[in-house]
């Protein structure tokens, strides 16, 4: 198994710049900075050339015994290293910088819109997908915005500034030392792709290498009581030998990187000493002129290779420019229409009784109007749904697995919206409500609540921000919370750990419960909420969950008699459709599903739990 981080590495692609217009506009912000870096990736470029000029005068005034001259040479010398010390500085601070704000930007944009995007959104994509636009993609984007554009720029302007150098002093002799460039390039080139590839084999397979050492530990207990050791084993060894073979390729393209590019380095050193000893010799350039010519045939290779490696990260980074602009340029389906737009810009006040999209701040009846919906329009789940429900009530939904109970609630919510048919609020259709407003009215406690990392109190206090501590505390109490977090060693500041997982499922429940409650919401909605709390805690949420919905409209989700029993109206669903409805004396007498899943489940069930 892998961990989905470097599953979806793509092959490198053809460079296309329109993948990347949407994240360059990053960048434009900073346009600025970007100018400053090529500036002084010219400087340095230039201050690099500088040297070896330097040293050819120190050479040539020795040969000539002109003391003077050598002399001259040292404070032009310490002139040029301290601008290329200090230019150095600048670039790895400005570059730096630049890429961690073009990140930070990024990134907050993706999260921006990654929360604005509906259900249906993440249905199809895989946690670890998501979780990786957000970082290394993000982060890959940013670096080389800044070292690409300082590479290229430094190597390209050195390269040219060489160029004319040599060719300004020795036309034979540049061509030799020039004509190893293309060669330089393409074996640069070459190993990069390699290197790159067999870097992410070896990350991929490391992945699954970890993903099984993670499975064989935490399954330890099942491989020994099916005696499965042999497999594992020989399971472990395949991954483990395939992992070998990409280390050992990776590393020998790395072995053979360098000494092909000194090869070629060494054929310019080898050419210009043929000839320029001749030309020494000849009085055509000096002994100093000779010496820069050979530093630049190896000092060559720096620039080459930068830039071969810049534009391999250039090509590798495609695929996440790709994905982060299609995060970013997806529409989030489910958001307020024009209409409800316009009409909270018109109205614009907060006047009591109206919300922010001027209609009544409050929900006398919800009403669900021939609702038809699947996950894939053309699959539904849930056929022609009809249902009116009043502050007050409480409907139970039952019935066997994959019925369609969830997906109710869901769309009750507003997670997704009907292929078919409307969700009317108070006679409004809920797409002509606004979003925020009509789900800042919902209470939603799910089976496996999701708790953030945080304390006590401020997990509870996320369902109203400016909820007091008194607040905290009575909402705790109300839904028998406050028992055991008194018992906790910090009480309401111990920390719950990343999800909750230093809480058992129905703590997690009970702090989900005054989640909601604290919101005071208009609507209600629970799937299963007490499942995983002892019959006796249940037993007292049960009357404090009573209290809290005496006003509001309550959904359901329970397998629990007791639950269930108290409802106003019991829906039974099965393959999507409303089959019985009504309380549960009525079902009873109707002989039907639900009064077998009393007699098989239900009455069981309670039993075990009373037993
Ligand atoms: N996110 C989803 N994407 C695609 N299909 C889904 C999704 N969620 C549910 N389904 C499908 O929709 C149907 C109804 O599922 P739903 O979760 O509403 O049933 P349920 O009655 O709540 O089941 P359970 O009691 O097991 O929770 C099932 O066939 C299920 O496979």
């Amino acid at each position: 198994m892998a961990d989905g981080y470097y599953e979806d590495e793509a092959p490198l692609q053809g460079f296309r710049l329109s993948s990347f217009r949407r994240v360059l506009a990053f960048g434009r912000p900073y346009l600025g900075v970007f100018v400053l870096v090529i500036v002084i990736a010219l400087v340095v470029a230039g201050f690099e050339i500088g040297l070896p000029l330097v040293f050819a005068q120190v050479i040539d005034a020795a040969d000539t015994g002109d003391a003077e001259r050598a002399w001259l040479m040292m404070p032009i010398y310490a002139f040029l290293v301290a601008v290329l010390v200090a230019a150095i500085m600048a670039f790895i601070n400005l570059v730096g910088g630049v890429s961690a704000r073009v990140a930070h930007d990024i990134r907050r944009d993706s999260f921006d819109r990654l929360q604005d995007l509906e259900f249906g959104y993440f249905d199809v994509r895989p946690t670890g997908w998501l979780m990786s636009r957000l970082t290394s993609d993000c982060n890959k984007i940013a670096r080389i915005m800044g070292w690409a554009t300082l590479d290229l720029a430094w190597g390209s302007a050195t390269i040219l500034v060489v160029a004319v150098v040599l060719f300004l002093n020795d036309f034979v002799l540049a061509s030799i030392v020039m004509g190893t460039v293309p060669l330089l390039a393409v074996a640069g080139r070459w190993f990069q792709v390699r290197l790159l590839e067999t870097a992410r084999l070896v990350r991929k397979t490391n992945s699954r290498v970890t993903a099984t050492y993670n499975e064989s530990i935490l399954g330890v207990r099942t491989t020994k009581t099916l005696v499965q050791e042999d497999n594992n084993a020989r399971d472990f060894e395949a991954v483990s030998a395939r992992m070998m073979n990409e280390s050992m390729a990776h590393a020998l393209y790395g072995a053979a990187f360098m000494p092909t590019i000194g090869v070629i380095c060494s054929l310019g050193v080898a050419g210009a000493l043929w000839f320029g000893g001749d030309h020494v010799i000849a009085g055509v350039i000096t002994i100093g002129i000779l010496s820069m010519f050979m530093h630049f045939a190896t000092f060559l290779q720096e620039p080459v290779k930068e830039m071969a490696r810049q534009l391999t990260m250039i090509q590798s980074a495609q695929a996440s420019a790709e994905r982060i602009t299609d995060l970013l340029e997806t529409e989030p389906k489910i958001r307020d229409s024009e209409a409800v737009l316009e009409r909270i810009a018109a109205y614009g006040g907060d006047e009591p009784g109206l919300a922010c999209d001027g209609l009544p701040n409050h929900i006398r009846r919800v009403r669900f109007e021939g609702v038809t919906f699947g996950y894939k329009p053309d699959r539904p789940v849930l056929h022609d749904f009809s249902l009116a429900v009043e502050p007050g009530q409480t409907i139970a939904l039952v019935g066997p697995t994959g019925g369609g109970k969830s997906t109710i609630v869901s769309l009750l919510c507003r997670f997704y919206e009907p292929t078919h048919g409307r969700i009317l609020i108070d006679e409004h259709d809920v797409q002509d409500r606004s979003l925020s407003w009509y789900q800042s009215r919902l209470g939603i406690v799910l089976q496996q609540p999701h708790l953030f990392t945080g304390t006590v109190a401020e997990n509870i206090r996320y369902g109203r921000l400016d909820a007091s501590d008194d607040a905290v505390a009575e909402a705790a109490a109300l839904v028998r919370a406050d028992a055991f977090i008194d018992r906790l060693k910090d009480g309401y500041q111990t920390q719950v750990g990343s999800g909750g997982v230093l809480l058992s499922t129905g703590q997690k429940q009970l702090i989900a419960l005054a989640r909601a409650v604290i919101a005071d919401p208009e609507i209600f909605v629970m799937d299963e909420a007490t499942s995983s709390v002892d019959t006796e805690t249940e037993r007292l949420i049960q009357d404090a969950i009573e209290r809290v919905l005496e006003k509001r409209i309550a959904f359901v989700i329970a397998h629990r008699l007791s639950t269930i029993r108290s409802a106003d109206r019991i829906l039974v669903i099965q393959n999507g459709r409303m089959t019985e409805s009504g309380r549960h004396e009525e079902l009873l007498g109707q002989n039907g599903h639900y009064a077998q899943l009393y007699r098989d489940h239900l009455v069981s069930w309670d039993e075990m739990q009373r037993a």
